[in-house]
C-alpha cells in the first residue's frame, strides 16, 4: 500500500484570490501548495483590460508573503467592450495566460459578462489566431432554464455554435458538473478543448447540500447535482485522460456572506484540496493518475513546463483539517469534505502564516 507519494508541484489552473484583506488572507493558502495558478477577474470592478492585470498582478506579488513562491497566471474578464488589440498586446507581452468568459448574470460577479455573444466574435476570433485560452463559465443564464440544466443547455446553445464558428479556439470548460460536459470534451476531436473540474464536484452531489439541512458553504455555482453525474467526474480525472485537469475554484467569502438569508455562491478549499484530491483517488485505485490530473495535463493544455519543484503527500491516521481561515476580511469557512481525509502534504509545501 502507498503511503507516500511524491509528484512535481502541482497548479491550480482556476482560483479566486480576491484583493485586499482577502487577498491577503487567502494567497497563502494557495501558495502553500500549488506554483501557479489561474487568477479569475472577476473582481469589482472586474479585471477587463491589460492594464488592470497587470496592476492586479502586482498586488498578488505584494500581498505574497516573504519565502513563498508563486506564479499568478492572469486572465482578461470578457466584456462586449473588449478591444481585441488590448488582449493580444496582453498575450504577446506574457501578462495573460488566458481570457475568462462569463454570461451575464451567471455566477459571483458577472454583471459585467457577454449576453450578446456576436459582439464578442472579434475577440474570439484574434484569440484562436494566437491560441490564447478561452476559460468559459458555461451555464446559460434564461430565466426559464432550470439551474440544474444550466451547463448542458449552455454547451448545445452557446459553446458548440461559439466553436463551430471559430475554428481553433482554445477553450477550457471550467468547473465542469455534469457527465453531458465530460462526454462533450471526450467527443472532440480538434485537440482545442480542456476542461477543470473541483474538489467539491468530485467529492459531492446536491443531497450533500441539502438533505437534512441546507448547508451554505457547499453552494457553489454551477450548483452540485444529481449524484449520477459524479461517477462521469471522477471517471474524467482519474483515467487518465489529459484534456482533464484540476482547477479548484477555490473561492473565497467571508463567513457572514456564506451564513446569510441570500447565500454567496462559492467553496474555498485551496488549504484541503491535495489532501481531499488523494483520499479519492485513492479510494479509486488511481493514486498513480493524481500526478497527472493536479501536475501535468494542466500545464500540457496551457502549453507550459510542468513544474521542476515537487510535493509531497503522505498517508496516515485521519487528518484533523483546518476549520476555518482567518483574514482581515473576516472568517472564511474551509471546505469539509464530509468524510475522513488520511492524506496530508508532508514536504514541499511552505507553511503558510
Ligand atoms: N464558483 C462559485 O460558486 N463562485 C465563484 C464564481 C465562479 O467561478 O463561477 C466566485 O467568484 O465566488
Ligand atoms: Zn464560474
Ligand atoms: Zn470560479
Amino acid at each position: 500500500m502507498t503511503t507516500r507519494l511524491t509528484i512535481p508541484r502541482p497548479d491550480d489552473w482556476h482560483l479566486h484570490l480576491r484583493d485586499g484583506e482577502m487577498l491577503k488572507g487567502v494567497l497563502p493558502h494557495s501558495a502553500a501548495h500549488f506554483a501557479r495558478a489561474i487568477i479569475m477577474p472577476n473582481l469589482v470592478p472586474p479585471v477587463v483590460r491589460g492594464a488592470h492585470a497587470a496592476a492586479y498582478r502586482e498586488r498578488i506579488m505584494a500581498a505574497l508573503p516573504e519565502g513563498m513562491t508563486f506564479e499568478p497566471l492572469m486572465t482578461l474578464y470578457l466584456t462586449e467592450d473588449t478591444d481585441p488589440d488590448d488582449v493580444a498586446a496582453a498575450a504577446e507581452s506574457g501578462l495573460i495566460a488566458a481570457v475568462k468568459l462569463y454570461p451575464a448574470g451567471a455566477t459571483t460577479n458577472s454583471a459585467s459578462g457577454v449576453t450578446d455573444f456576436d459582439r464578442v466574435r472579434p475577440v474570439l476570433e484574434r484569440m484562436a489566431e494566437i491560441s490564447l485560452p478561452l476559460c468559459v463559465h458555461g451555464e446559460v443564464t434564461r430565466a426559464e432554464i432550470d439551474i440544474f440544466d444550466r451547463e448542458a443547455v449552455f454547451i448545445e446553445e452557446v459553446l458548440d455554435p461559439i466553436r463551430q464558428a471559430t475554428p481553433g479556439l482554445r477553450v477550457v470548460m471550467e468547473h465542469i458538473t455534469t457527465r453531458d460536459a465530460a462526454e462533450y470534451v471526450q467527443a472532440d476531436t480538434t485537440g482545442d478543448l480542456g476542461a477543470t473540474i473541483t474538489v467539491q464536484h468530485l467529492m459531492l452531489d446536491r443531497n450533500d447540500m441539502l438533505v437534512g439541512g441546507m448547508r451554505p458553504h457547499y453552494y457553489c455555482l454551477p450548483i452540485l447535482k444529481r449524484g449520477t453525474h459524479r461517477p462521469a467526474l471522477v471517471a474524467a480525472a482519474t483515467g487518465g485522460d489529459e484534456r482533464f485537469f484540476l482547477g479548484t475554484d477555490s473561492a473565497p467569502h467571508p463567513l457572514d456572506r456564506k451564513e446569510a438569508e441570500c447565500c454567496a455562491a462559492g467553496c474555498f478549499t485551496a488549504p484541503v484540496a491535495l489532501a481531499c484530491l488523494a483520499e479519492l483517488f485513492e479510494a479509486e485505485g488511481a493514486l498513480d493518475r493524481l500526478e497527472g490530473f493536479v501536475s501535468r495535463h494542466g500545464p500540457g493544455f496551457y502549453r507550459r513546463p510542468v513544474n521542476t519543484a515537487t510535493l509531497t503527500l503522505e498517508k496516515g491516521d485521519p487528518v484533523d483539517l483546518p476549520d476555518r481561515v482567518e483574514t482581515g476580511a473576516g472568517p472564511v469557512v474551509v471546505f469539509d469534505p464530509n468524510r475522513p481525509i488520511h492524506w496530508r502534504v508532508t514536504e514541499g509545501g511552505a507553511a503558510p502564516r
